[in-house]
């Protein structure tokens, strides 16, 4: 039970703030609490759902105290946005009110600086010291602990005040221990044959399938990252776009094949978390081989290699999801067929999915991930990509890994990398286990000019630096002027207009594909109908407008419905839902119609004119694919999109929308990954430019537990 309680005089300043919300008051009771959260609840502070488990927890276990109902709502809340667990520590930080003053903070509420401060507030009436809220929670009965183990208890909590639900809890120790057990070397009796190869034999197909490079030019981090996979049965390959993630693992391919005593019987699968990504590194990986084959024919067998490659797959459709329900097919107990799996994109895979991921894998398979570590995380609970990489940049390698990249790669690793000095850059957690697995790639390939430049500010939280690239005269990077003093609808008008017709230096918008789709198929007969079909696709693909937020006027859901409404006028698009030229994303797997979560279509008529269908388009070398537009029902109309949506494609123009006020999903990650969707243009629109610096200088670090697992 709770024992203490507050102490109102320490600080005049936290008196003073709880006047403002509340008579001074002694710990309220269950029912002043649960009438508390429901009102934070109708001000949209707290969801429907945060507030419903405080509820199950205040029925089922009645000796519940109030700071145990409080942490229950708040951890609910916390996942919702993607926090794994909550740190009681950092809960207890918000009794201060300069820190729930602090409105660019995340917050614990959803919600201005008042819902802090009532949080502030309500904080003061609790118990300050974290053993209080510790015992509190043991009391309430639905907590386990390492203690006092409650296997059914819908909460767990950690000795270092870290409180989880149960099953985020259950997915992390899972994560950490499966990667802990591919840490380790392959058993010799391995029965797929991955002994670990000789270093001077990689040495010699690293030379053939790299180029050379002057060693004044720093490591190659590349011909690294093919050493450190080839080492053992987990790999890390982290860089921001077009530092060639696609083109090493193409090597990396090679070289596995090439090394493998019976590369025939290899079974290779690559996968993403979103169809569109998946789709683009068997493209790219597709043409690296071919590539790779016209430069060095005969050396190896690359029709054979690039027969074992599978089609690239959704990581949903890999482990086998079925329709309503988190079930899979593949898990421990029927694992993958998989030899070598390469996963892209691997900032958006969950938690969740990473723990189904490691479980399905057989722990003989090599599993390599590449991702961009700055990334947004994915939607759902967990930054798995992010916690694995913290550190990266670094290196933190052993003497053990630095001898095997100097005998595979001839290089020796600058001595800022290796441990022990590399502990004195840091100063931060102490290296990962999964460091000596882990390469990042510094060097954009892609992205030297203003794109690049303003992407790297972004990532710095360097908000002059950004300003510096937007006023440079270049095409590739431009703000939206909107006019001063100029009413919300107009400036609105002015997204509108840029969605639809671009900007001067980037005139690529929507209306080269509704034009295309105006104009119909160049001839009769099924085959016109397919090229147009292309086509249309093609050029919508081409350009996005991306909001940071959902709803309002400045996300999604406005202007969506803006620019809907703008091209029906002007291209005489017809009335209703459906209409040819909608452009949909799917909100939902559905397998059987074969359409996944984020793929993006266009309803367009049949060739033979009597229905209307929507196409999707999943790589150059594929036919276009058609559902009936009627048959799609978990659909959203796609002229704009989130960027968290828009993760995993890219496109050659992208214009970012931010809204005119602050809102706690703005962040640098966000920002960056917007900008980094661009390939030759990004229109930046954001109407306050201290919302912009607020986002930039706003790094987001969501709660987890898998740094302090995996490190040491
Ligand atoms: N060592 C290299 N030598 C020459 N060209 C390279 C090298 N590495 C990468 N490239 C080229 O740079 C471009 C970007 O590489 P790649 O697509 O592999 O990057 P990426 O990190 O996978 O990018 P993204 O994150 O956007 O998928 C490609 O055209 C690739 O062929």
């Amino acid at each position: 039970m709770i024992r203490s309680t507050p102490d109102f005089s320490a600080d005049p300043a936290q008196a003073d703030l709880f006047a403002l919300f509340d008579p001074p008051a002694g710990v309220p009771d269950v029912a002043e609490l649960l009438a508390l959260l429901d009102d934070w609840c109708a001000q949209g502070w707290l969801r429907r759902l945060d507030v419903a488990l405080a509820r199950w927890l205040a029925d089922e276990c009645p000796q519940a105290p109030v700071a145990a109902l409080l942490a229950a709502a708040l951890l609910a809340q916390r996942e919702g946005r993607g926090h794994t667990c909550i740190e009681l520590t950092e809960l207890l930080a918000q009794r201060r009110p300069g820190a729930a003053a602090r409105a660019d903070d995340e917050g614990w509420l959803d919600g201005p600086a008042t819902a802090q401060q009532a949080l502030a507030a309500l904080l003061q009436r609790l118990p300050g010291a974290l053993a209080d809220w510790m015992a509190a929670l043991r009391d309430s009965g639905a907590v386990d602990t390492a203690s006092a183990r409650r296997p059914g208890a819908p909460l767990r909590l950690e000795d270092d005040g870290r409180l989880y639900l149960r099953r985020h809890w259950r997915d992390e120790q899972a994560v950490a221990q499966a990667v802990r057990e591919r840490m380790r070397p392959a058993a010799q009796d391995d029965p797929t044959g991955w002994p670990a190869p000789d270093p001077a034999e990689v040495r010699r197909w690293l030379d053939r399938l790299f180029a050379p490079r002057d060693p004044k030019d720093g490591p190659d981090w590349q011909r690294i990252a093919c050493a450190v996979a080839l080492r053992g049965r987990l790999a890390l390959i982290t860089g921001g776009p077009g530092t060639g993630k696609t083109y090493t693992v193409a090597r990396l391919l090679a070289l596995g094949y090439a090394l493998h005593p019976a590369p025939r019987t290899l079974r290779i699968a690559l996968a993403a978390p979103t169809g569109k990504a998946a789709a683009r590194l068997k493209q790219s990986i597709d043409l690296a081989l071919q590539q790779l084959g016209q430069a060095l024919p005969g050396v190896l067998d690359w029709a054979d290699l690039g027969e074992r490659l599978r089609e690239a797959t959704t990581l949903h459709r890999l482990l086998g999801a079925r329709p309503d329900t988190r079930t899979l097919r593949h898990d421990a107990r029927h694992p993958l067929e998989v030899d070598l799996l390469v996963v892209d994109e691997a900032s958006m895979v969950h938690l969740e999915m990473m723990a189904a991921l490691l479980a399905a894998l057989p722990a003989s398979a090599r599993l390599v991930l590449l991702g961009d570590r700055d990334q947004l995380a994915s939607v759902e609970a967990g930054a798995v990509l992010g916690d694995f990489c913290r550190g990266a940049v670094h290196g933190h390698y052993d003497a053990d890994s630095a001898r095997w990249i100097a005998d595979c790669t001839g290089q020796v690793l600058p001595p800022a990398m290796c441990l022990p000095a590399s502990r004195t850059q840091d100063g931060a957690t102490p290296p990962l286990v999964l460091a000596q697995q882990t390469v990042m790639l510094r060097e954009s390939r892609r992205f030297g000019g203003a794109i690049g430049r303003l992407a790297l500010a972004v990532n710095d939280n360097d908000v002059g630096r950004a300003a510096q690239v937007l006023r440079e005269r270049d095409d590739a990077v431009a703000r939206l002027t909107l006019p001063e003093g100029a009413t919300e609808s107009a400036a609105l008008a002015q997204v509108v207009a840029l969605a639809l017709d671009g900007r001067p230096g980037a005139l690529l918008g929507y209306a080269a594909c509704l034009d295309m789709l105006r104009a119909g198929p160049d001839g009769p007969g099924e085959a016109a109908h397919q090229r147009w079909v292309v086509g249309v696709l093609r050029a919508f693909d081409r350009f996005r407008l991306l909001c940071a937020l959902r709803e309002g006027a400045w996300g999604v859901a406005g202007l969506n419905a803006l620019i809907e409404a703008r091209a029906r006028a002007r291209w005489r698009l017809p009335a209703g839902e459906w209409y040819a030229g909608r452009p949909v994303m799917v909100t939902r797997n559905d397998p059987a119609l074969g359409v996944h979560n984020g793929d993006v279509g266009i309803a367009l008529p049949s060739a033979d004119g009597r229905s209307l269908r929507v196409w999707f388009v999943d790589g150059d070398d594929l036919p276009p694919r058609s559902v009936m537009a009627s048959r799609l029902s978990r659909v959203e109309t796609a002229f704009a999109m989130t960027v968290h949506k828009s993760q995993g494609s890219e496109f050659a123009h992208v214009a970012l929308v931010l809204p005119p006020q602050m809102n706690p999903v703005l962040s640098c990650e966000l920002v960056y990954t917007g900008i980094t969707r661009a390939k030759d243009a990004f229109t930046l629109v954001a109407p306050d430019r201290s919302v912009w610096a607020r986002a930039l200088q706003r790094r987001t670090r969501r709660a987890s537990g898998l740094p302090g697992l995996l490190s040491g």
